[in-house]
């Protein structure tokens, strides 16, 4: 299959107003995909209609060719939200083993996801002791210890320092490599450049489904923070002369 998500013309409101408008797109089998946009673009509804716990208005997700939130994607598709997903009074280890367990996984591998997100050293205290950035990684071993088909990561590298925010984009390509898909939101562009596509949203409308390389052609500019605002001037103008 040579594409992981397959979204048609996707329609979602929450409470009375529409927050996506007719969304078509794609997300390839075995990429890292950057959901990209401002705060309040859609990227966290756009992920949840991913999940399957999103009511659509109308529209189809089809991820790994079944509907979003299908009973046989439970164990292939992973999901990292933004708001803390793992047990304060366990420890670190605890969580990753307790996770694993759920996929018949063993302690080992467990361990390995601790390990993979730089934890190691904590892996001994409670998530409910842990730092800010510390507490989001020990979220992300949780969600990727199962080693799901597709990885969908809210906003995984909030708060972290450069220098792991850049260890952990080196470990979701190497996921991606391995044979995973994975779709990463974000609202800073510095991280647009380390996608292998990108899907640029603004106000629940999409304005660019590329390679960051075609991105910044498009917008005849290498900064992916002035492509991304040159692209919604010309859809601004677009919209204009359609009114
Ligand atoms: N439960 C809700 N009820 C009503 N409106 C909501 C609800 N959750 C989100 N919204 C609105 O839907 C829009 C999209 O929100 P969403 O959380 O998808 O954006 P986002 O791009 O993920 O933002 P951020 O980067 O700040 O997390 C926003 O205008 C938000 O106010």
């Amino acid at each position: 299959m040579s594409n992981a998500i397959e979204v048609e013309h996707l329609v979602i409101a929450r409470g009375k107003r529409r927050v996506l408008h007719d969304l078509t797109c794609t997300v390839p089998s075995g990429s890292v995909t950057g959901l990209l946009g401002p705060s309040g673009s859609g990227k966290t509804t756009f992920m949840r209609a991913v999940v399957g716990v999103q009511k659509v208005v109308s529209g189809t997700v089809t991820v790994l060719g079944h509907p979003a939130g299908a009973k046989p994607l439970r164990s292939q598709v992973g999901y990292l939200t933004q708001a803390p997903s793992v047990y304060a009074d366990l420890t670190v280890r605890e969580n990753a083993r307790y996770f694993a367990a759920l996929y018949g996984l063993s302690a080992k591998e467990a361990d390995a996801a601790v390990s993979d997100v730089g934890l190691s050293e904590a892996k001994g205290q409670l998530v409910g002791q842990l730092s800010g950035g510390q507490h989001a990684r020990a979220s992300l071993a949780c969600a990727i210890v199962g080693r799901p088909r597709l990885l969908v990561l809210d906003e995984p590298t909030v708060g972290q320092d450069p220098v792991l925010r850049n260890e952990l984009w080196q470990r979701f390509h190497a996921m991606a490599k391995a044979g995973s898909t994975l779709l990463v939101s974000s609202h800073v562009m510095d991280e647009a450049g380390r996608c292998d596509r990108l899907l640029l949203i603004r106000e629940g409308l999409l304005i660019a489904d590329a390679t960051p390389a075609a991105v910044r052609e498009r917008a005849g500019t290498d900064d992916l923070d002035t492509a991304f605002l040159r692209l919604v001037q010309a859809q601004e103008t677009e919209q204009e002369k359609v009114a």
